[in-house]
């Protein structure tokens, strides 16, 4: 029977005595290693060779595992500076200890906790004694951990699995397991190569070029073997903050909400002056605001502009007050990257969207919001802001609870938390808080009220409307259970992360 060129060069290769590795017979033949592979499954299959599978586990070193092996493994330093300062196991004050071995921080603890597993001495009432002659197995000056270790950052192989996964469990090292194959040629393989193999070229895959020149009519397929390794295949994905973002909006609009649009740079008037807040306040300063070095806005609407600055200075109704300080049009017309989509929420509820906004009604927009803050966990420079608002008459707290309750649980968080918050634009105003999965820390997730007065009547809404904002990004650290921000955009994200994290619901 005909072979593929891959199963004669392989069988020509492989030997009947010595068993070879698929990679020794890949380098051999110059083929592939996936090639190989599936070429000894097909001629097994037919019984010419024997293929062996055995796992290997192999050993890379940690950064840590890496710092040990250059200092020194922190339990063995502590014996040392205990052995030094107690005139060879005397019991010493443990922090003189400390102090000469010089590790800092959580070394400290490291060196300890194996100190003890190893049997280096006894600790004793904040005394330390280094005692070499304790434990028959316990030689700092033969540690087994430090001499995988030393090895390993050499480039060389360690085969003692038990203390390779000690170093593992300790995360000095990663161990990686793979499947390794070996090839023996059987009686009947050898037989076959006596009496001589045909090869026949055989094709892999329907080309087209073969399907233009007509030669397909002529080839034969290697057929399919679906136990063969095949070269891993990273293809494009959805970003999981897109995949949550879409769900968010199906979610949303499943609630009887339709989506608002409007501009990333805006108005100061828009972002800040129709929420009554303060020309002076904090986020509207340098220091937390991206203003942008632009022409300022000439196109607002002129009545809205009067009504918000009379709401500034005196505030709205006959027991109003205003904040009685300076306000400037020219600052309400200037240009910045908005801080919040509530921006949006204003240009909608304003009419000046030209959405009919006659109650009830619904909106959200799952948009882009810019804040100058510290980055770190939780923080990024921008996030995704889902902005949502309810009109409608009568509405009260346990509406909004009863809201953010049916919108979260359709991503299985049933605990989210309430805390009285302030907003110079809602009155009252609640923070949400959720329960990171791995690390069980309550995170902010959003921000949330009933409008004042100040705000909907200035803007001519002569009902009640409900809001909020809440963040994209750290719903999806509750539903990814992602640590770090970070991980999940901008130049630290964590590609291994994003490849597998899956967008559950
Ligand atoms: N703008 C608020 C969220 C919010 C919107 C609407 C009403 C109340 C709160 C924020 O960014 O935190």
């Amino acid at each position: 029977m005909p072979r593929s060129e891959a199963e004669v060069a392989l069988l020509r290769a492989a030997s009947a005595t010595d068993a070879k590795t698929v990679e020794q017979l890949a380098a051999e033949t110059d083929l592939k290693p996936e090639t190989v592979t599936r070429a000894a499954f097909d001629l097994r299959d037919d019984g010419l060779v024997a293929v062996e599978e055995t796992v290997e586990e192999s050993a890379t070193i940690t950064d840590e595992g890496r710092t040990y092996a250059e200092e020194g493994l922190p339990e063995v330093r502590l014996y040392r500076a205990a052995l030094d300062a107690g005139d060879d196991g005397d019991p010493v004050e443990m922090g003189r200890v400390i102090g000469a071995s010089g590790l800092e921080g959580p070394e400290v603890d490291i060196a300890l906790s194996n100190f003890a597993r190893k049997g280096y001495g006894s600790i004793d009432s904040g005394k330390l004694s280094a005692d070499p002659d304790a434990d028959p197995d316990a030689d700092p000056d033969a540690d087994p951990e430090a001499a995988a270790l030393a090895a390993l950052a050499a480039d060389e192989s360690v085969a003692d699995d038990d203390v390779l996964s000690q170093l593992d469990r300790r995360g000095l090292v990663e161990v990686t397991e793979r499947t390794v194959r070996s090839v023996t040629l059987t009686d009947d393989g050898v037989t076959a190569l006596m009496e001589g193999v045909e090869a026949a070229e055989t094709a892999d895959r329907l080309t087209p070029e073969m399907l233009t020149s007509g030669e397909w009519r002529e080839a034969e397929f290697s057929e399919y073997n679906v136990e063969a390794d095949a070269p891993e295949i990273e293809g494009g994905r959805k970003h999981v903050l897109r995949g949550m973002a879409d769900r968010v909006k199906d979610v949303l609009v499943g609630m009887g909400f339709r989506e608002m649009e409007g501009p990333h740079a805006d108005a100061d008037f828009w972002i800040n002056d129709c929420l009554f807040m303060p020309q002076d306040h904090p986020a509207r300063t340098h220091w937390d605001r991206f203003a942008l070095d632009v022409p300022p806005v000439r196109e607002l609407p002129e009545r809205l502009v009067d009504r918000v600055e009379a709401t500034h200075r005196e505030g709205v109704g006959e027991d109003g007050d205003g904040y009685h300080s300076p306000w400037s049009e020219e600052f309400a017309r200037a240009i910045a990257l908005r801080g919040h989509t509530t921006s949006l929420t204003m240009r909608y509820l304003s009419g000046y969207a030209g959405a009919d906004v006659d109650p009830p009604k619904r909106y959200f927009s799952v948009e882009k919001a810019y804040r100058n803050d510290t980055l770190d966990a939780t923080h990024l420079l921008e996030f995704f802001q889902i902005e949502g608002w309810v009109m409608a008459e009568d509405l009260s707290v346990r509406d909004l609870m009863g809201t953010f309750e049916e919108f979260y649980r359709q991503f299985g968080i049933t605990d989210i938390e309430f805390k009285p918050h302030y907003n110079p634009y809602t009155e009252p105003s609640f923070e949400l808080f959720g329960r990171h999965p791995e690390t069980g820390e309550i995170i902010e997730i959003g921000n949330s009220g009933i409008f004042r007065d100040e705000v909907l009547d200035t803007l001519g809404v002569d009902c009640d409307v409900m809001a909020w904002g809440l963040a994209l990004e750290r719903l999806a650290m509750l539903t990814t259970g992602a640590e770090d921000i970070r991980d999940l955009h901008g130049t630290l994200a964590d590609l291994e992360f994003l490849r597998n994290a899956e967008v559950t619901y």
